[in-house]
């Protein structure tokens, strides 16, 4: 990926404020209790999984206890896979082997293990407890190294099995793919890698002159570069905001973030190829990591045990089966749809595949695929073609609650009627459909092979649970209405109505419910023994043979009823379309309207081609003229090069510029490429603006001026570690062979090339911004950027910075204070207030020089 010089960047993204890394979207994490005190135990909980027919006995215990158990903490190297690989040598190499060795309590300490699920050993998990890891020293390095990496970007803490769905979606470079529920955004940034591929290796040895194989292994066309696209989307603003703040520091340009409701997520206008026809995006990938119950991260989120109950996983399923329809709506025939979530309940998983299929017009359209051979070493179970239902009623809002498991539509159907009449204020969920009991196909060609869905449970790899379904579209689909459950409810009880009279084989209620006092508070607090009482009252509602096949022709054909053939759902006015689901989205979100945009307007405009500003920077760089001068961008209303200048790809600004207008809400889009540097005398240079560690990769290659060469290693460690070294006119610079080089270049900005170098021990290649001042020189990079480098390529953990300008400033504060001690009466001034916090004053205004918010003093000697 295009990271800035590998020490770069804007602050990262430090996990403060995150969501479930990568895991549901449903009840969040809002404990105030220590996780440790937390009592995991939820009877209800237990008992659907424990007689929902989803393990054996004794491998459910097993599956139990590890859902009882911490989780291990997990990470993965980020990055191009070459870099990836280098900095997971580094840590090979340097921690494993000190953490090995060590002994608690007289026993091994387990030191951290591949996850061997994933390939190349990226993947890690440590299960030592944090007891250990306090007191130990080598792991004390560890955690380090890993923080720093993790805030250079090279390090990515996810959950394992958050892991997982990216990996099946197939993604090569070049293809477009949408993320419809994408914050906080860990299997956004694994999409992304995809995308760029090894982008940048092509592009250089392009930019060289060499002959490069641009199809091979994805569309790399342009010149060496991914023409591919990520749209990552998710409707939460909160966590829209997140979700930026994440894939930012990709530094990624073929990427854009949108926040939508993905279930009636827009169609995106292509420019028109004759003039007349309208042409809408497809995608070649989508992933649908839906909102879920996440009862599958149990062992790290207190709200399952405290709260679960299965009208979560109900709520929820509609929801998820009209996001899963609108992606395969919007995927590209041939094209590949996982939809995924953290929950092992199947009504939020099997039965929103099987009624999306069947909403799709079948098998014929769109198939689940075999994906049993991939990564082989990922331990799973097939999905399930046989469940329960689950539900409780109650006869009041506060009241005891009582429990029943339904096993088909009919039982469900028939208990509630009867209900009806003989208790009628008895409340059952409403949201209850057909689409949640297993499909019953007409004739089994028709049959969905559910089996293809990936179950992976916690005890298999010590990890979470998590569903994954692979969907691979066939053919066309028309538009379905998927009914809205509150809709369908009514239609429910007339239906059973009608069937409560003339089927005499109801079973009684008796038969079908569980008495368990399951009430909430119950739930909370003293259950008795549901589970107990589930296995010893519980008949499920089983229909007998001969009704099931009466009624299999009638139940199989799909709930929803097709309309109309496919129209965009946001049209190019800006009113809505009939859409996939126009019942249950709210005619209100569908019709955005270009005005919408104007609040809290995010503004992208594209700079002409012919921008003197940026025709000046390429001039001062030496950029070739095949590098694209027309995907520079500026994000002010008057489309001004004021402060910063962005660069997309191609297809980005495609998109963006075709629909910026049709109320779409684009939130985010470019990598920073320039910054004005705001000098005393603009004289001095004639393109006072800076390259940026976030856009510097996708430049260089391209550049033929202001480039430094920093072969030594000790060279590099003095320019991390020291700010502004002073940089005589003539003779010795102390600066070895970059100083000697800068004395000849005018002033402003350079790029500091360092090669990879086995020998030296750089273990991948970096390019990093310097500013040649008039009598010093200084790399823009932030300090923990520089302490992050130090130890990465110098294992040096407590060097301190040494910052010569901010010392200078310090010590000129210093002088002052002590000038006006000497000039007030020494008893009563008390002289160290404002300037003593030397520290904060050097941050403030280090700060500001790295943001360009403060004039440089053009001698900046220090
Ligand atoms: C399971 S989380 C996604 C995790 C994410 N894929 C990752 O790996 O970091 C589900 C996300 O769906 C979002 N969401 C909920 N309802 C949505 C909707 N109707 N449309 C789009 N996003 C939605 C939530 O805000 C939440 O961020």
């Amino acid at each position: 990926m295009a990271r800035g010089g590998r020490g770069g960047g804007r602050k990262p993204f430090r996990g403060k404020g995150r969501g479930r890394g990568g895991g549901g979207g449903g009840g969040r994490d809002t404990r105030s209790e220590p996780w440790s005190t937390i009592e995991r135990k939820n009877e209800l909980f237990e008992s659907y999984y424990r007689m929902g027919g989803f393990l054996e006995e004794a491998e459910f215990e097993e599956m139990w206890t590890t859902l009882q158990a911490d989780l291990p903490n997990s990470f993965r190297f980020t990055g191009t896979k070459s870099d990836a690989l280098a900095v997971r040598e580094i840590f090979k190499t340097r921690y494993i082997p000190a953490i090995a060795e060590k002994k608690f309590e007289g026993k091994p300490v387990p030191p951290p293990e591949a996850v061997q699920a994933f390939p190349d050993e990226l993947v890690w998990h440590m299960k030592t407890h944090k007891k250990v890891i306090r007191r130990h020293a080598p792991f004390a390095d560890f955690q380090k190294f890993l923080v720093a990496e993790a805030a250079s970007g090279n390090i990515s803490r996810q959950e394992v099995v958050s892991m997982i769905p990216p990996h099946f979606l197939d993604v090569k470079p070049g293809m477009v793919v949408l993320d419809m529920c994408a914050a906080p955004g860990s299997k956004s940034a694994q999409l992304a890698e995809m995308i760029h591929g090894d982008e940048e290796e092509r592009v250089t040895r392009v930019a060289n002159g060499e002959s490069v194989d641009l199809s091979a292994e994805g569309d790399y066309s342009d010149d060496g570069r991914s023409t591919g696209l990520l749209i990552a989307n998710d409707t939460d603003y909160k966590r829209a905001g997140m979700l930026v703040h994440q894939v930012k520091r990709l530094n990624f340009p073929n990427l854009i973030v949108t926040q939508h409701d993905a279930s009636i997520f827009p169609s995106i206008e292509l420019p028109s190829t004759d003039g007349r026809k309208k042409q809408y995006l497809k995608y070649d990938r989508i992933l649908a990591d839906v909102p879920c119950s996440g009862d599958g991260t149990a062992r790290k989120n207190p709200n399952v045990w405290q709260k679960w109950t299965p009208k979560d996983g109900l709520g929820l399923h509609n929801l998820q089966l009209r996001i899963l329809f609108r992606g395969l709506q919007m995927l590209k025939k041939g094209g590949r749809l996982v939809y995924s979530t953290c929950s092992m309940n199947p009504v939020e998983n099997e039965a929103v595949v099987a009624a999306a299929i069947e909403a799709c017009g079948g098998t014929s359209k769109v198939q689940l695929v075999d994906c049993s051979d991939h990564l082989p070493n990922l331990k799973r179970k097939p999905g399930l073609n046989v469940w329960k239902v689950l539900d409780t009623s109650s006869v009041s809002a506060a009241g005891e609650k009582t429990a029943h498991m339904f096993t088909n539509w009919e039982a469900y159907q028939k208990a509630k009627a009867k209900y009806e009449v003989e208790e009628p204020a008895r409340q059952f969920s409403t949201k209850i459909t057909s689409g949640c009991f297993p499909p019953i196909p007409k004739s089994p060609e028709e049959r969905i092979p559910l089996e293809r869905c990936i179950r992976v449970y916690p005890h298999q790899q010590d990890t979470g649970g998590f569903f994954i379904a692979i969907i691979e579209k066939l053919d066309d689909i028309k538009i379905a209405q998927i009914q809205n459950p509150e809709n369908a409810a009514k239609a429910q009880r007339s239906q059973a109505k009608a069937t409560t009279t003339t089927d005499s084989s109801i079973p009684t209620p008796d038969e079908n419910v569980i008495e368990a006092d399951a009430t909430k508070e119950d739930a909370d607090n003293d259950v008795p023994d549901v589970a107990g009482a589930l296995k010893r009252k519980l008949e499920e509602v089983e229909e007998p043979a001969s009704l099931k096949k009466a009624k299999a022709d009638a139940d199989a054909a799909p709930e929803s009823t097709e309309v109309q053939t496919e129209e965009p759902i946001l049209a190019a006015n800006g009113s809505a379309t009939n859409g996939s689901n126009t019942q249950a989205a709210t005619p209100k979100d569908a019709r955005l309207k270009p005005e919408n945009q104007s609040q809290n307007k995010e503004y992208f405009e594209y700079l002409a081609a012919d921008d003197e500003t940026v025709a000046s920077i390429m001039d001062f760089f030496g950029i070739s003229s095949r590098f694209p001068r027309d995907r520079f961008m500026v994000k002010n209303k008057e489309g001004l090069s004021l402060n910063k200048i962005y660069y997309t790809s191609a297809f980005a600004k495609t998109i963006i510029t075709q629909n910026k207008d049709r109320g779409m809400k684009f939130i985010h889009c470019g990598v920073v490429m320039f910054v004005a540097h705001k000098i005393k005398d603009k004289d001095y240079t004639h393109a006072p603006w800076r390259l940026q560690n976030e856009g510097i990769r996708i430049l260089e290659p391209w550049a033929s001026k202001r480039i430094v060469k920093c072969d030594k290693k000790e060279t590099l460690h003095q320019l991390v570690m020291e700010m502004f070294p002073k940089l005589p006119k003539e003779g010795p610079t102390g600066l070895g062979e970059v100083g000697d080089q800068l004395q000849k270049m005018d002033i402003g900005c350079c790029f500091v090339r360092v090669e990879k170098d086995d020998e030296q021990g750089i273990p991948f290649r970096m390019v990093l911004p310097l500013w040649r001042h008039p009598g010093s020189a200084n790399l823009m990079v932030d300090k923990d950027d520089r302490k992050a480098m130090l130890l990465r390529l110098f294992n040096e953990k407590d060097t301190q910075i040494i910052n010569h300008v901010a010392d200078k400033a310090k010590a000129e504060a210093d002088q002052k204070a002590k000038d006006e001690e000497d000039a007030a009466d020494a008893a009563d001034v008390k002289a160290d207030g404002d300037v003593s916090d030397g520290e904060q004053a050097d941050e403030a205004m280090i700060a500001k020089e790295e943001e360009g918010d403060v004039d440089i003093d053009m001698d900046g000697d220090a």
